[in-house]
């Protein structure tokens, strides 16, 4: 069989290696109900995403329509979803819908639902059901994994050789809402005991959850449960087909409380016990909806876990974030949600009206789409021209990004000079600025983005003149560099800079005396 594709950590830098070669992922994550009608994806989804220059494409795949009577498995949505990604010529991430979608358990089968006898539910303080199955609930969890087995032995039969399907996401913002944490009988009776050995070991302390987490008891207990569960549900599908397994995560958000956000998902304070109890899954990807985009990146990176992001906001700061995310934290993926909205014409009457981010008092800024479509497809079509090149200079610290956040700029060291950045100002309606910088060599610079002007400097405390030998405005093609104007007049000499929209730049300078 082909190589599969596979994730592999050289001196701390990790790479997705697909057809045995570096991929990024220029990807989109398209609605949550739109791959349940291969007739929708022909005539609603493809065609809007067509003019995006996506590589890939991220789908959710759902139990309950897989499963919908226990052990009679229908692949037909799967297949077609397969069928038409090929014809469209992308690849495809897979989001397995099953315990659990944004903490709650909406896509089980009706056979599990209705069962909550045997497949229990979390219970909120004082014992009320909620509408999540139990992490701790081993007969839901095998259910679970017994699936995802036979989803997995199924893609192995029918994309072992193409793989059109390159990783798979294990469920959706795991975690249990409206409490910090499960108070059914069994969730009582353990949070009780005393941690499992291994954390023991791992938090080199012993005692009861309180004891030893103290306030953060309840989530960790959680985290931990989930972990477990998610490690059974990824070991048995990647048994039949080892395909890279990640987890996404709901973020941390006001006001700060677990059970606001899914208590115990796999957010960055909780990483290390995912890590200890979840072995099989291979990175931690956050949907960044909030504001603070460079600090969520700085955050997920910390410790060596990779960048993912499989889903990112809609307005227009997406546009200039996927330059900084691969430019200065080496991104594998990069993906806006709802991605079939982006150049579709019509405003999507039946899409989502996220009703439900109202009424989580959440700001809805970042479910705006404001004319990000176009902006977003040229900074795709510009990186995608460009990938053999950022995977060349990927992790060599010859490349990085910069991104405007409530600043007007910034300064970046390099080998021979210093370049000072200056963002345009921030209009509503414009991409913010930001974008990527690689030194090609120590006079040779390339620039990739948005927005912003460009100085070089001495290096401190030296005395030389610098110069440019030439400015180039121009595109990649295959990674080679098409050339168009070279602005050594006007148009540069005075500031070097790129518009507000997509677009790189080629300089080399020297310095005299
Ligand atoms: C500004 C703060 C936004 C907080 C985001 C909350 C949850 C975000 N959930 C996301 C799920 O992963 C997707 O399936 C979909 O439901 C998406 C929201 O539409």
């Amino acid at each position: 069989m082909k190589q599969l594709p596979y994730l592999k950590n050289e001196d701390g830098l990790t790479t997705l290696y697909v057809d045995g070669a570096p991929y990024i992922a220029l990807s989109g994550e398209i609605h949550n109900s739109s791959s349940s009608s291969l007739e929708y994806m022909k005539t609603k989804v493809w065609p809007n995403l067509r003019g995006l220059h996506l590589n890939t494409v991220i789908v959710p795949v759902f139990w309950e329509l897989m499963e919908p009577v226990q052990g009679q498995y229908d692949f037909a949505l799967v297949d077609g979803i397969i069928e038409q990604a090929r014809e469209e010529g992308v690849r495809l991430i897979l989001l397995w819908f099953g315990l659990w979608k944004n903490g709650r358990s909406t896509y089980a089968p009706s056979w599990i639902k209705k069962d909550y006898q045997s497949y229990f539910r979390a219970r909120y303080p004082g014992g009320a059901a909620s509408d999540t199955i139990s992490p701790l609930c081993d007969a839901a969890v095998e259910a679970d994994a017994t699936a995802f087995h036979s989803l997995m032995k199924h893609l192995k039969d029918i994309d072992g050789e193409e793989q059109t399907v390159i990783m798979m996401q294990i469920e959706n913002e795991i975690g249990f809402l409206g409490a910090e944490r499960d108070y059914s009988d069994k969730a009582n009776k353990q949070f009780e005991e005393v941690i499992p050995s291994g954390l023991a070991a791992l938090y080199s302390n012993n005692g009861n959850w309180k004891e030893v987490f103290g306030e953060a008891a309840a989530e960790n207990f959680m985290a931990y449960h989930y972990a477990c569960a998610i490690e059974k549900i990824a070991k048995s599908g990647s048994k039949a087909y080892p395909l890279p397994m990640f987890v996404n995560a709901w973020l941390e958000q006001y006001p700060w409380k677990a059970g606001t956000y899914p208590s115990g998902g796999p957010i960055a304070k909780v990483m290390k016990i995912w890590k200890h109890a979840a072995p099989t899954i291979c990175l931690y990807a956050p949907d960044i909806y909030l504001p603070n985009f460079a600090e969520v990146c700085e955050e997920y990176t910390a410790d060596g876990n990779p960048l993912f992001i499989p889903e990112a906001r809609r307005d227009m700061v997406s546009a200039t974030n996927v330059f900084y995310a691969i430019g200065k934290h080496n991104a594998l993926c990069f993906a806006p949600f709802g991605i079939e909205d982006f150049l579709a014409t019509a405003t999507n009457e039946d899409g989502p009206d996220f009703g439900i981010m109202m009424a989580l008092n959440i700001d809805m800024s970042a479910f705006i789409l404001n004319g990000t479509g176009p902006y977003l497809a040229e900074s795709y079509r510009l990186l995608g021209n460009m990938m053999g090149i950022i995977n060349r200079y990927r992790g060599t610290g010859k490349m990085t990004g910069f991104l405007q956040h409530h600043n007007s700029g910034c300064l970046l060291t390099f080998s021979k000079y210093d370049v000072k950045l200056t963002y345009k100002r921030q209009e509503d309606g414009k991409p913010v600025s930001g974008g990527l910088i690689i030194e090609v060599n120590e006079d040779e610079f390339l620039f990739a983005g948005i927005g912003f002007s460009v100085e070089f400097l001495p290096k401190s405390g030296e005395t030389d003149k610098i110069g440019y030998i030439q400015i180039e405005e121009g595109e990649f093609m295959n990674d080679q560099w098409i050339r168009g104007r070279v602005l050594n007049g006007d148009e540069a000499a005075y500031m070097i800079s790129i518009g507000r929209k997509p677009a790189a730049l080629k300089v080399e300078m020297y310095k005299y005396n």
